[in-house]
Order: structure tokens, then C-alpha cells, then sequence
């Protein structure tokens, strides 16, 4: 009894002098990773997360959001700067995920590591005046590198891929997973649901509802005119006039850069991004833990049209995206959208494939 006592009291001091050392860090890249163990095995049952390119615009309120979402037992903070910082912050909230940071690239393996889940919003953002494809220069070499830690480190966790050009990078990851023997086509996902809040949001405006009770398709892919929102098939059932399609359509499509423009030169969409983002994280969670029902439109390898990837309505579970929907009937309006989509895809898709296989 009295041996248990002191076992409890030395525990505690470890606990105690572990936290006079910078916090949840790991400081050399082949460094045990820190003292924070001894909690995670108190910790709750969950899942283990990782957010790569934590320390960014998306990334930090990200982290905030996936550290207070009880199904995170484990939540790894990897970027190429300041994570110490973003770590620290983030890990004094009372929630039960145990938050660990990583810095740079020797750090990449033990941030990735026994991962379920890993989202990826790593690299540079757009300024006015740019399209999402004029960042592939730099951040298709981001996504090609984290993807190869992803095959080596966590070939079964599901990705969930926010980087932009979202239509090329994805492309982009299955190449790099494929050389390396590990696609799993299920288990990686771009990310579109900022597209489908948009078209909430906006298709709720224009019906005076709230935007919680609105559900709208978007197909295709994430930008411009690959955006495809199906206001045929919105629910509540409802109808829109010609104009209204016209300015809704145009609204969604050009969400991205509305807020690009607002931010003049200070980034592209966070916050909302970071909240579709989580939705989506969450989403995939419930899935992996065998949820039924949970349904989200991702931009996923696919058989729904004649491209090899597609943004679609999928169904999550266990192994990720198990079932894609077909997309249903279209009107004209939208049956002359989708060629319009598939004719730019289908460049944006090469583009990613390429670069890999050159
Ligand atoms: N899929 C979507 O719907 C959306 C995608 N995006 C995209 O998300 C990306 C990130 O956007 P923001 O967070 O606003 O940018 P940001 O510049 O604020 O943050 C990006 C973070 O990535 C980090 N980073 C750069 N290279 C890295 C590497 N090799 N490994 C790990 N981290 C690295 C940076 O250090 C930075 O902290 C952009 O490409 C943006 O276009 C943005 C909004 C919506
Ligand atoms: O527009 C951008 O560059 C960022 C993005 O993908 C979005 O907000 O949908």
C-alpha cells in the first residue's frame, strides 16, 4: 500500500518535471518522443491524428478544432516552422486528445508514426489575382514529399488532402503511393467540403432558411468551373429561376476567390477552410469507427465519370470511402456545367500524374 503510494507520488513528480521542459515537443528528430507518453496512456480511447502544415493559416485553428473533438485520442502537430509554439498553445486545453508537436522534415517519420488519420494542409496559398493551379509549382513538391512519409511511416491511414491545386494533388498522392506499392484508392480524399458550406450557406440566403437545414451536392472538383453544385438536387427540395441558378452557381464557384480578394494579398480562406476541414476529419472518424450512414462529397478516384478522379457524394466507413454514388439526374444547365468541368479536370489530373511519372 505504502509502496503504491510512493509509485503514485513519483509518477506525479515525473509528470511535474517533465513540464519544466518545453511541453509536448520533441526536440531531436530521433528523440523518444517526450515525456507526454506517460499521459497518452491515461488518455481517452480514440483515434490518432496528424495535421501536417499544423503551424499554417488552416492549420492552427484546425489543430484548435481536432484537440476538442472527443474522438481524437492523439493529436500529432507536424510543420516545417513553428510548431513549438502552436504546440504549446494548443495542447493547454482541457480535452483529452494529447497533442505532440514535430518540427521540419527529421521529425516527419515520428509525426506520421501509428496515424489513422492524417490531414494535409501544407503549403502556399493564394494571392489576388492567381488561380489555384499557379501554386502547383510549389506545392505539388509538398505534397509529393509528405505523401512519400505517409507510405513509409502510415501506408494505412486515410488522407485527407486540402492542399491546393486540390484537382492535381490528389492525382499527385496516388502516383507517390503507388510507386511505393501502398494506394489504397479508398483511403485518399481531397477535400471539398468548404464548396458544399459555401453552397449551404449561399443556396440559404437566397431561400431565406437556415443554412443547417440545406444540403447541396457539389461534383466535379475544387476550382472554378470544376466546381459543380447540383441545385437540382437540393434539399429541401426546391426550385430556382434562371438567375438564381446563374448567381448561385457563379457564387460557388468563385467562393475561393471572393475571399482571396477580400484578404488582399493576406491569404486565402482559414477559418471557414479550418471548419469544413474538422466537419470532414469528423466525418472520416465516424466511418473508421463503424458509424453507418455518414455521407460527404469528396474528390475521389472514381468510376462516376470517364476521369480516373471526381468529386462525388461517398460513403464513409472503416476503410474510408466504400461506396460513391453516382451523380444522379442532371439538368441541362448542369449536364452542360459538367462538360465544361471534365474538359479542365482532365488537364488538372494529367498535370498531377505527370509530375510524378516524369
Ligand atoms: N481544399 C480547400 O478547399 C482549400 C485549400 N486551401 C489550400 O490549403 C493550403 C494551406 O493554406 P493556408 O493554411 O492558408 O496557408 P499558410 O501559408 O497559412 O499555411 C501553410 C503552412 O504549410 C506549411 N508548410 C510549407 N511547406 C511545408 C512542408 N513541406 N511540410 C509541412 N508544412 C509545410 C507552412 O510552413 C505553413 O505553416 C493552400 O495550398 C491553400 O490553397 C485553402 C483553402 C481551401
Ligand atoms: O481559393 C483558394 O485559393 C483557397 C480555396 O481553395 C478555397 O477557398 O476554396
Amino acid at each position: 500500500m505504502e509502496a503504491h503510494a510512493a509509485g503514485g507520488a513519483n509518477q506525479r513528480i515525473a509528470r511535474i518535471s517533465a513540464h519544466l521542459h518545453p511541453p509536448n515537443f520533441q526536440e531531436g528528430g530521433d528523440v523518444a518522443i517526450n515525456k507526454a507518453n506517460c499521459r497518452a496512456k491515461g488518455g481517452a480511447p480514440g483515434f490518432k491524428v496528424a495535421i501536417l502544415g499544423a503551424a499554417g493559416g488552416i492549420g492552427q485553428s484546425l489543430s484548435l478544432l481536432l484537440k476538442i473533438n472527443p474522438l481524437v485520442s492523439v493529436l500529432h502537430l507536424y510543420d516545417v516552422v513553428n510548431t513549438p509554439g502552436v504546440t504549446a498553445d494548443v495542447s493547454h486545453i482541457d480535452t483529452g486528445a494529447v497533442v505532440r508537436g514535430f518540427l521540419g522534415q527529421g521529425q516527419l517519420e515520428n509525426a506520421l508514426t501509428g496515424m489513422d488519420l492524417v490531414v494535409i494542409p501544407a503549403g502556399v496559398p493564394r494571392k489576388p489575382g492567381m488561380t489555384r493551379d499557379d501554386l502547383f509549382k510549389i506545392n505539388a513538391g509538398i505534397v509529393k514529399t509528405l505523401c512519400e512519409g505517409i507510405a513509409k511511416s502510415c501506408p494505412n491511414a486515410i488522407v485527407n488532402l486540402i492542399s491546393n491545386p486540390v484537382n492535381s494533388t490528389v492525382p499527385i498522392a496516388a502516383e507517390v503511393f503507388k510507386k511505393a506499392g501502398t494506394y489504397d484508392p479508398k483511403r485518399l480524399l481531397g477535400v471539398t467540403t468548404l464548396d458544399v458550406a459555401r453552397a449551404n450557406t449561399f443556396v440559404a440566403e437566397v431561400l431565406g432558411v437556415d443554412p443547417r437545414e440545406v444540403d447541396v451536392p457539389v461534383v466535379g472538383g475544387h476550382a472554378g468551373v470544376t466546381i459543380l453544385p447540383l441545385l437540382s438536387q437540393v434539399k429541401p427540395p426546391s426550385s430556382f429561376t434562371a438567375e438564381e441558378t446563374e448567381y448561385l452557381t457563379n457564387r460557388i464557384q468563385n467562393g475561393g476567390t471572393e475571399v482571396v480578394e477580400a484578404k488582399a494579398g493576406a491569404g486565402s480562406a482559414t477559418l471557414s477552410m479550418a471548419y469544413a476541414a474538422a466537419k470532414f476529419a469528423n466525418s472520416c472518424l465516424r466511418g473508421l469507427k463503424g458509424e453507418a450512414g455518414i455521407v460527404e462529397c469528396a474528390y475521389v478516384d472514381s468510376q462516376v465519370t470517364e476521369l480516373p478522379f471526381f468529386a462525388a457524394k461517398v460513403r464513409l466507413g472503416r476503410g474510408g470511402a466504400e461506396e460513391i454514388y453516382q451523380l444522379g439526374p442532371l439538368n441541362e444547365y448542369e449536364r452542360i456545367g459538367l462538360e465544361k468541368a471534365k474538359k479542365e479536370l482532365a488537364g488538372s489530373i494529367q498535370k498531377g500524374v505527370e509530375f510524378i511519372k516524369k
